[in-house]
């Protein structure tokens, strides 16, 4: 999508947020209703309330439209959005392939569910400048009940929040950029294995904030699932497609291995120079501060580069585990570009307003290891103008 026509989609939205409230009205959400125009910002002393405006349409089925509720003014509105959301829509089926793929699942096993009466539904929201933004959400926290949910953000201002780990994560403004956010309905399908992540929109007292969200869920009347294969018997997701109980011989011969006395443990020694074989960090700085781990690191893949006395001949079965299923279990676990590659981000990733972050490099390796000498992070060492 064309940058200027993103902001077609924008300056449509905020032309009719700036509508006089009683044209605006015309568009009213009735009570018992989820579509229409509607603003929160009634202040009431034991409601929590969201500093917001919003209108929200169902697009899809067509045949669905409240056409009462789609706004005459301005009067590219209806275009804009059918436009708007067709594409949209194309930019989700993709996704929802892409997702399967990546688990290994025939490309219809999420978007086969949705239905052939799918719904989209377009929420604009406006939160207005704010006086007092600790005291107010735009949106309180929640997770979207959608498969999928894209979003365009205001082009200039931030305000969306994402949960990670108990910490509220800014999302950045990325001019031109779609915000992907995945639903419930996409983390019931996915068996846990795809978060529909918990979010929120902060308010500021500087500027106003616009933001477009499509949503797109299933059919209602169409049951959803969790796909087949990412079951197994105990009902626990295994979207790798590696069986449970391989894995368990996976965790049973690691145990083996380091419940080994040390005397059989150090015959698979890391050398001085090498990462390969058994120990833990090596000792080379004073300021950082080192695991209380041991651990035995193999190269797994290319298979002409495994360097086998290392690898443990006890438990007996220890070659053959980690050997057997080597693409589905190590090479996925550390799969790193060649050394001779040169790696940098992505040009189109970058602009006047986010530029270059990070050199282009090769090798990362070499890096990463001066700055355990420094005793920095080695992401620091090949940041541009930290
Ligand atoms: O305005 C935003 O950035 C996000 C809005 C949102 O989460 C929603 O409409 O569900
Ligand atoms: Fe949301």
């Amino acid at each position: 999508m064309s940058s200027s026509f993103l902001d077609k989609v924008r300056e449509t939205a905020c032309q009719f947020f700036e509508l006089p409230k009683e044209e605006k009205s015309k568009y009213c959400r009735s009570e018992n209703e989820i579509e229409g125009y509607e603003s929160d910002m009634i202040v009431s002393s034991n409601q929590v309330l969201d500093w917001s405006h919003r209108l929200i349409l169902r697009v899809f089925p067509e045949d669905e439209r409240r056409n009462d509720l789609w706004p005459d003014n301005p009067p590219y509105f209806r275009e804009t959005l059918i436009e708007y959301s067709l594409k949209v829509k194309s930019v989700m089926d993709l996704l929802y392939k892409a997702m399967a793929r990546s688990l290994n699942l025939k490309e219809n096993s999420f978007s086969g569910q949705f239905g052939e009466r799918a719904l989209m539904h377009a929420r604009f929201n406006f939160y207005p400048r704010c006086s007092r933004p600790d005291l107010v959400l735009g949106v309180k926290p929640h997770t979207d009940r959608s498969g999928i949910t894209i979003l365009l953000q205001d082009k200039q201002v931030e305000g969306l929040q994402i949960l990670v780990d108990e910490k509220w994560v800014r999302v950045p403004v990325i001019p031109d950029a779609l915000v992907v956010n995945l639903g419930d309905q996409m983390q019931i399908m996915s068996n846990g294995i795809f978060r529909s992540p918990m979010h929120r929109v902060v308010t500021i007292s500087e500027s106003l904030r616009l933001s477009v969200a499509l949503f797109h869920e299933p059919e209602p009347e169409k049951e959803i699932g969790p796909v087949d294969s990412l079951m197994d018997d105990g009902k626990r997701a295994v979207g790798h497609r590696v069986e449970s109980s391989f894995l368990d011989k996976v965790r049973e011969i690691t145990k083996r291995f380091f419940a080994l006395p040390m005397e059989e443990k150090h015959k698979y020694d890391r050398e001085a120079n090498s990462l390969e074989g058994y120990g833990n960090d090596p000792n080379v700085s004073k300021k950082i501060i080192f695991n209380q781990s041991e651990r035995i690191l193999l190269k797994v893949a290319p298979e002409n580069e495994r360097r086998i006395e290392r690898w443990p001949c006890n438990p007996t079965d220890f070659r053959v585990i980690v050997e057997s299923k080597k693409e589905r279990i190590s090479v996925a676990a550390f799969h790193l570009p060649k050394y001779e590659v040169e790696i940098g981000p992505v040009q189109s990733l970058m602009d006047e307003t986010r530029p270059q972050q990070y050199m282009r490099l090769k090798d990362y390796r070499g890096f990463y290891y001066d700055s355990i000498f420094q005793g920095i992070a080695p992401l620091d060492l090949v940041k541009l103008n930290p």
